[in-house]
């Protein structure tokens, strides 16, 4: 059986990873989407198991010494990371799986996975970012601030990544997605 494809999106903080990836999700229920665990406290309305796995610090650095995350990274005072297990099974299945991480997470995966497929969601513009990420009404100015300045280093790593795609719209990064996933599908592979 042929083995499923990763597909890996970033992108700086509030241009619409979230947004784009539900939107994603209702309109390619097939795909399989990886649960991250990370030490950052629930949001208004996130459930533990489906937005992500919520630990503790402790918990987490158990995690890693386990050896159960594919790749972790600490994002603006907290933990993140990928368990290993759901991707390698997922894949081994023969279905695609979809990660949604920040970029040195990505490297990381890209280490190990260099035939995945790498996305950078993309702001048009770095006001709009910071209206979106004000406009989301999550973050203190402080974090806002940090975010801001976290995403400009991130997007200079925009040349490790295949794709890019601007989300001025959401059906229309939706669909850029779509059709890089439907494109990949179609590559001739060696
Ligand atoms: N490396 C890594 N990054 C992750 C993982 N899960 C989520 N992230 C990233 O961590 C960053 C912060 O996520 P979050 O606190 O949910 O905020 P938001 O994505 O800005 O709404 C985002 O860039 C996520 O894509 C993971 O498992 N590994
Ligand atoms: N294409 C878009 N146009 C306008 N607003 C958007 C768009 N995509 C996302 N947003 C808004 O921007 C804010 C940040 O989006 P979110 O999905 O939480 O970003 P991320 O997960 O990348 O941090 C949210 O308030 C969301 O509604």
């Amino acid at each position: 059986m042929a083995k499923g494809l990763l597909f890996v999106l970033s992108g700086p903080s509030g241009v619409g990873k979230g947004t784009v990836g539900n939107a994603l999700r209702e309109k390619l229920p097939e795909l399989t989407y990886s649960v991250s665990a990370t030490t950052r406290s629930p949001r208004m309305g996130e459930q533990d198991g489906v937005n992500y796995f919520f630990k503790s610090r402790e918990q987490f650095l158990g995690m890693i010494e386990r050896d159960e995350l594919l790749e972790h990274a600490e994002y603006v005072g907290n933990y993140y990371g990928t368990p290993r297990d759901f991707v390698d099974q997922t894949l081994a299945q023969g279905k695609d799986i979809f990660l949604e991480i920040e970029v040195q997470g990505a490297l990381k995966v890209k280490e190990k996975f260099p035939d995945g497929i790498f996305i950078f969601l993309l702001p048009p513009s770095l006001d709009e970012l910071k209206d979106r990420i004000r406009g989301r009404g999550t973050e203190t100015q402080a974090t806002i601030d940090h975010r801001m300045s976290v995403a400009v280093d991130e997007m200079n790593l925009l040349r490790h990544y295949d794709y890019a795609v601007v989300n001025d719209e959401i059906d229309f990064a939706c669909k850029r997605i779509e059709s890089i996933i439907i494109a990949e599908h179609c590559k001739v592979h060696p």
